[in-house]
């Protein structure tokens, strides 16, 4: 894997130094190849990049409309996602991406996502749940999932929206993001 300790502390270092320059801070997580780095590229310059598996994160100044945020895309693999609550400070919203044709992994992608939503510094903090990759034959319409989630029995205290895209075809980012920068701009006025 390779994320040696100095990697993880430069990390963390410059995780705290961007933090205090800058108010919007979103995160963006989900298990491995959920399409979290496309999506990324795909907000700030409106393509598609070739993408590697993440090791450590991808920080990126993203400006949407009206909205400039930074978009801290955390790798999704198993051994990393330990850290990802190293970056829970000051965010200001949580984008979490699941592969919607992973149905094998979907019960994962949950126990992840509902665990990262456990913990107090994420407490009231806007989710966005992007169903993505809605191109593939066999994907899980964003309604399923959802379901599966169950959200909608426990998330009282916080704004969230489960909604479908695919970032290769560039649909249904847009809606999302609007969602979204409602959400942030409500909770901070
Ligand atoms: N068909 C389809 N493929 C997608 C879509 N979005 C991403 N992919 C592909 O899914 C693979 C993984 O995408 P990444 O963006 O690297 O995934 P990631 O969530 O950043 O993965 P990690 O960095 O390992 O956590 C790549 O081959 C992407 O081209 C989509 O909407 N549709
Ligand atoms: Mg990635």
């Amino acid at each position: 894997m390779g994320l040696s300790v100095s990697t993880l502390f430069n990390s963390l270092t410059s995780l705290v130094r961007w933090g205090k320059e800058k108010d919007v801070r979103i995160l963006m997580l989900g298990l491995d190849s959920a399409g979290k780095t496309t999506i990324l590229y795909r907000l700030q310059i409106g393509e598609v990049i070739a993408t590697v598996p993440t090791i450590g994160f991808n920080a990126e100044t993203v400006q949407y409309k009206n909205l400039k945020f930074q978009a801290w895309d955390l790798g999704g693999q198993d051994k990393i996602r330990s850290y990802w609550r190293c970056y829970f400070e000051n965010t200001s919203a949580i984008i979490y991406v699941i592969d919607s044709a992973d149905h094998n992994r979907l019960t994962l992608s949950r126990t992840e996502l509902l665990t990262m939503l456990s913990e107090e510094e994420l407490r009231g903090v806007p989710l966005l749940v992007y169903c993505n990759k809605q191109d593939l034959e066999g994907a899980l319409k964003p309604e399923e999932i959802s379901d599966k989630l169950g959200l909608a029995g426990g998330e009282k205290d916080r704004p969230w929206s489960v909604r479908g895209c695919s970032a290769i075809k560039g649909e249904g980012l847009e809606d999302g993001m609007d969602w979204l920068a409602n959400a942030i701009q409500n909770k901070s006025s």
